[in-house]
């Protein structure tokens, strides 16, 4: 992983996994702005993916890693926001091509989906790769509709 800033957040679905992702991110020297969720208590994915997106609009951070239970409510949300392009990804090779070809900036993972193991693979996978521009960047540019 490169150092870096990093927004985190989760619901009370992906806490768990989340505290275990940062462990590993601050180990290897990133730093981490926590968007939330920080107990057990049942809550909502939107409320954290949304204050994630707006910190990804407003240049506050650059890249982020969302968990919820799959992943899926988590990215509906976050790609509301014009400046992000999440990914939900369940194994290595996707997140670093959603990197490599689609510039993807928010990276989110189901903790009730994949292992610990499998998920540093996957972030790993993400923060590892880098964008590789040329058509890709023309195809990205094509993405968003206004
Ligand atoms: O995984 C999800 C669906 O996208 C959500 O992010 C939540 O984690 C999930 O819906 C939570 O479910 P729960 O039954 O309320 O724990």
């Amino acid at each position: 992983m490169n150092k870096q800033l990093l927004g985190v957040a989760s619901d009370h679905a992906g806490l768990e996994l989340k505290r275990t992702l940062v462990a590993e991110l601050e180990k290897r020297g990133c730093v981490v702005r926590e968007f939330g969720t920080t107990t057990s208590d049942s809550c909502d994915y939107p409320d954290f993916a949304h204050a994630v997106g707006n910190a990804i609009q407003a240049g506050e951070i650059e890249r982020a890693i969302l968990v919820c239970g799959t992943g899926v409510g988590m990215s509906i949300a976050a790609n509301r926001h014009k400046a992000v392009r999440a990914v939900v990804c369940s194994e290595p090779l996707t997140a670093r091509m959603s990197r490599q070809h689609n510039d993807a900036n928010v990276l989110c993972i189901g903790a009730r989906i994949v292992g610990i193991g499998t998920a540093i693979d996957i972030v790993d996978s993400f923060l590892g790769a880098k964008f590789e521009g040329g058509r890709h960047a023309t195809r990205v540019a094509k993405i968003n509709l206004e």
